[in-house]
């Protein structure tokens, strides 16, 4: 299938964007590209070693320039970092150039999966000086108003298989 805008998913850590991207793209014979990786490998450091150098902010100022980037490019699967949604000039970017889908989870779940997998917690640094539980809790909410605000569409993840949430993303953007 030829996508001819590009399908953006957003959401907190451990929602699945990765997951799912692989699967729409596998399904649609779309490119998939990950933010995160397009900032490491442009940085030609890894996430944590850009936040060890700059903090947080060099590695929003990356993913900015990053963002516009790939908006640029040809129409693909993106999946975002999760504060991508933090800065308005991003959400600009996103509104204006794509179909913005939130992969959304609840607090609980998302402790689950990033502590079943020990390397998404070690590729994502610590962004607060909280537990990670409580890390997690806090920004879920914190962000949440802007993850609504920013997507066409959510598909909550709780519960549902990855090759289930890719199916709702298929449905929710009318192409199966
Ligand atoms: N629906 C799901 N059910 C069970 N496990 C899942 C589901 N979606 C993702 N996972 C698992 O959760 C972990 C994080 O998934 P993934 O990397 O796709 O999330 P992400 O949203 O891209 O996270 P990040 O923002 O850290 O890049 C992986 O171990 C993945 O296998
Ligand atoms: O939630 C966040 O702010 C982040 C999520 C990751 O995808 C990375 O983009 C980075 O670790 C920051
Ligand atoms: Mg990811």
């Amino acid at each position: 299938m030829l996508i001819t805008r590009h399908l953006y998913l957003t959401g907190f850590r451990g929602t699945g964007k990765t997951s799912v991207a692989a699967r729409l793209a596998a399904a649609w014979a779309a490119p998939s590209i990950d933010l995160d990786e397009v900032i490491e490998k442009k940085a030609e450091k890894s996430i944590r070693e850009i936040f060890a150098e700059g903090g947080e902010s060099l590695f929003r100022d990356l993913e900015s320039a990053a963002l516009v980037e790939v908006a640029a490019g040809r129409a693909s699967i993106i999946s975002l970092g999760g504060g991508a949604i933090l800065r308005a000039e991003n959400r600009e970017v996103l509104a204006s150039t794509g179909v913005r889908v939130w992969l959304d989870a609840t607090a609980d779940e998302i402790c689950g999966r990033v502590l079943a997998d020990a390397s998404t917690a070690d590729r994502r640094p610590a962004l607060t000086a909280l537990s990670q539980r409580e890390e997690i809790e806090r920004l879920l909410a914190d962000r949440h108003d802007l993850y609504e605000s920013s997507a066409d569409f959510r598909v909550d993840t709780t519960g549902k298989s990855i090759d289930q949430v890719a199916a709702e993303v298929m449905k929710a953007v009318g192409k199966n």
